[in-house]
């Protein structure tokens, strides 16, 4: 059974000019321990797409799908109280931007220490001893003194690392983790990425790996699903997609790594793929 199930999932948003389709039936599933990429340009649905799942999309959203499943129950259909409990236990998400991801105005250690009372229903104690063990597991280096820190104390990198302790705080199943490196600097993105990897293998977790990044999907993916103007295009094991990608948008991608130019300017996508082609071929 997957552990995360998408069939035809519709989220509209209503806007000043009209609803606006920014997912247009999009079907995936994501199994125990796999990584699955979801790649395409900005605007592409990827981020709305697993909001619309963890049910944190604003009441402009209307969300619509045949299904939306984990671990065989669907969340659609559950009442919300029960909804909560697996959202954020079961399921966790690291955003883009980690330092506006945490709050301000409290210390890192009491932000995952109101996870592990919340959720984990653990005593004071119990929860700074599992506080300091998480935050050892991903490599914050002085735990005990650092839960003492606020937001603005620490780097990019490091509030990275508490945003990822604090999303593995209950054990989750199922980790999303949106751009999870696009605003670090280039030598901690490396880093944070080697971590996650690490953490899935260790905590056997499944990991969607949201990324505009083709780099990024070679180095973490067992599949990828390629978005497209909130249309899946395709969908393949990463080797099948490098080697012989089957829609002419991913071909585009991929002519567009910096790796791939021939010229002395790299193209840019919209150059290089039929818009007409691409849709009228999306997987389903
Ligand atoms: N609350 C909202 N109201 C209206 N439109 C929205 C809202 N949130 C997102 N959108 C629109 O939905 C579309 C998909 O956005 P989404 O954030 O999922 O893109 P993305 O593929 O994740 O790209 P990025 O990497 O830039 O986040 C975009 O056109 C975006 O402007």
């Amino acid at each position: 059974m997957a552990l995360l199930e998408i069939e035809n999932l519709v989220v509209e948003f209503q806007t000043a000019t009209g609803p606006f389709r920014a997912v247009d039936g999009v079907s995936l599933k994501v199994h125990e321990s796999e990584v699955l990429a979801i790649v395409g340009e900005s605007g592409s649905g990827k981020s709305v797409s697993m909001l619309a799942a963890m049910g944190l999309l604003p009441w402009t959203a209307r969300v619509t799908a045949d299904k939306l499943a984990f671990n065989g129950r669907d969340l659609l259909k559950m009442p919300s109280a029960e909804r909560r409990k697996i959202v954020g236990k079961d399921i966790a998400m690291i955003f883009q931007e980690p330092i506006a991801s945490l709050n301000p105005c409290f210390t890192v250690g009491f932000q995952i220490e109101e996870v592990l009372r919340i959720h984990m229903g653990l005593d004071r104690a119990a929860r700074r001893k599992r506080a300091i063990e998480l935050f050892e597991a991903v490599g914050i280096p002085d735990p005990g003194e650092r839960l003492g820190h606020f937001p603005h104390q620490m780097s990019g990198g490091q509030c990275q690392r508490v945003m990822i302790a604090i999303a593995l705080a209950c054990n989750p199943k199922l980790l999303i983790a949106d751009e999870p490196t696009t605003a670090l600097d280039v030598t901690i993105q490396k880093q944070i990425l080697d971590l996650l990897m690490k953490l899935q293998q260790e905590y056997r977790m499944g990991l969607i790996m949201i990324t505009h990044n083709m780099g990024v999907v070679a180095e973490t993916a067992d599949r990828v699903v390629v978005q497209y103007k909130g249309r899946k295009i395709e969908e393949a094991d990463v080797l099948s997609l490098f080697e012989s990608p089957k829609s002419n948008y991913t071909r585009a991608l991929l002519a567009a790594l910096p790796e791939n130019a021939t010229g002395d300017r790299l193209p840019t996508i919209s150059e290089l793929f039929n818009e007409q082609q691409t849709l009228e071929g999306a997987a389903r």
